[in-house]
């Protein structure tokens, strides 16, 4: 069966309210979404989330990839021959991992439609759910009080608080949402780079010094500051989870190898796909470091190929997959479907997407 056409479009859908963290405010996704077509008429669903601020990519770099160097090296190429696509989809340009992403899942769809395997099998298969937290973006105290507990109402119990604004102001957030929370609920916090080195070990030190039970600080200190990331996680008994700092393989060998960070968070769109997110991932589990699997904001697209992966492997020990349920309208069909804090897997061929509505074709 080849590979016939591409088509690319895109899909904004609002969110439910205002997405805010230490490096952007966001009102809407604004997902690349990809058809890959055979020549027998299955079809391969893919996208990708333009988040700039983390992976240099724009809607327009997006497309722009995929119409001047990944489309011209796919087309014409068998659909099953996955590891002959793999290859042209990292020969076809440097960089550009969201654009490689969005191609990397349709053709992985592609791939377990062709088969009649769901794709979270195909990668090993361990689970069949997957347990994501719930992000609280970063407001006043008292406005992330309010989102935690509602939040913790509609049966979250793992919360990943964004922070990395104001250090002092960071402890009050904290501070004032374990009270309100309690003891149960997981609380991990996410600086997206926010703080420098010394100020994120005095901060995270205070923390740990008021009792907060904080299970993880995700990205401490800019993103290409491997020493400092390293300076942070020798300094603090609190784990340290590396994520804008790891984009593909080589980013997470080098941080594994300096034993830079104590553990690893995977993002489709970092990566590349998720034929490096298997390559992360084994590099990780081979050093003893486990891995969270995060997201963009993204649709139900992103979401599923993230969770497909997320619950293939033993090795992914937490997930950060809730952009889907941030979103006010979700315009796919098929995919995951969501049960609180749980996300359960399809059972349909590849990742059981069948349409995307109010898809535009640039
Ligand atoms: C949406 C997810 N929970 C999240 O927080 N991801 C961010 C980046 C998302 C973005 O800015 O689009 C992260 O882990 O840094
Ligand atoms: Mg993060």
């Amino acid at each position: 069966m080849k590979i016939t056409a591409i088509k690319v479009g895109k899909v904004r859908i609002p969110l439910k309210k205002p997405f805010k963290t230490a490096l952007r405010t966001v009102y809407a996704a604004e997902d690349i979404v990809v058809k890959v077509i055979t020549d027998e008429g299955v079809i391969g669903f893919g996208s990708a989330a333009p988040t700039a601020v983390i992976t240099g990519d724009t809607q327009g770099a997006i497309v722009a990839a995929i119409w001047d160097c990944i489309a011209p090296k796919i087309i014409g190429m068998e659909a099953d021959r996955l590891e002959e696509l793999m290859a042209a989809l990292d020969g076809a340009a440097v960089h550009n991992t969201s654009a490689k992403a969005a191609v990397d899942i349709a053709l992985y769809d592609l791939f377990g439609k062709i088969h009649g395997l769901p794709v979270y099998k195909l990668f090993g298969g361990y689970r069949r759910e997957v347990t994501t937290d719930l992000t609280i973006s970063v407001n006043s105290p008292e406005e992330m009080v309010q989102d935690a507990l509602e939040a913790v109402a509609a049966g979250y119990s793992e919360l990943k608080i964004k922070v990395g604004t104001d250090a002092e102001l960071d402890i009050r957030r904290v501070k004032a949402v374990r009270q309100a929370v309690g003891p149960a609920v997981k609380i991990r916090l996410d600086a997206n780079q926010g703080w420098k080195p010394k100020e994120a070990v005095r901060t995270i030190r205070r923390m740990e010094d008021l009792g907060l039970a904080i299970e993880l600080v995700e990205q401490p200190v800019a993103a290409q500051d491997l020493e400092g990331l390293k300076f942070v996680t020798d300094h603090v008994e609190t784990d340290i989870l590396a994520d804008e700092a790891v984009s593909g393989p080589a980013d997470a060998f080098r941080i594994l190898a300096m034993r830079a960070a104590d553990l690893i968070n995977i993002k489709l769109m970092k990566a590349g796909g998720l034929h490096n997110a298997l390559k992360i991932c084994h590099l990780a589990e081979t050093m003893g470091v486990e891995c969270m699997m995060g997201c963009m904001l993204e649709s139900k697209i992103g979401i599923t190929a993230a969770a497909s992966f997320a619950a293939a492997k033993k090795n992914i020990t937490r997930a950060d997959l809730d952009a889907a349920v941030l979103l006010a309208e979700d315009p796919v069909l098929g995919g995951v479907a969501f049960d609180q804090n749980r996300i359960l897997l399809p059972e349909a061929p590849g990742f059981g997407v069948e349409d995307v509505k109010g898809w535009q074709e640039i």
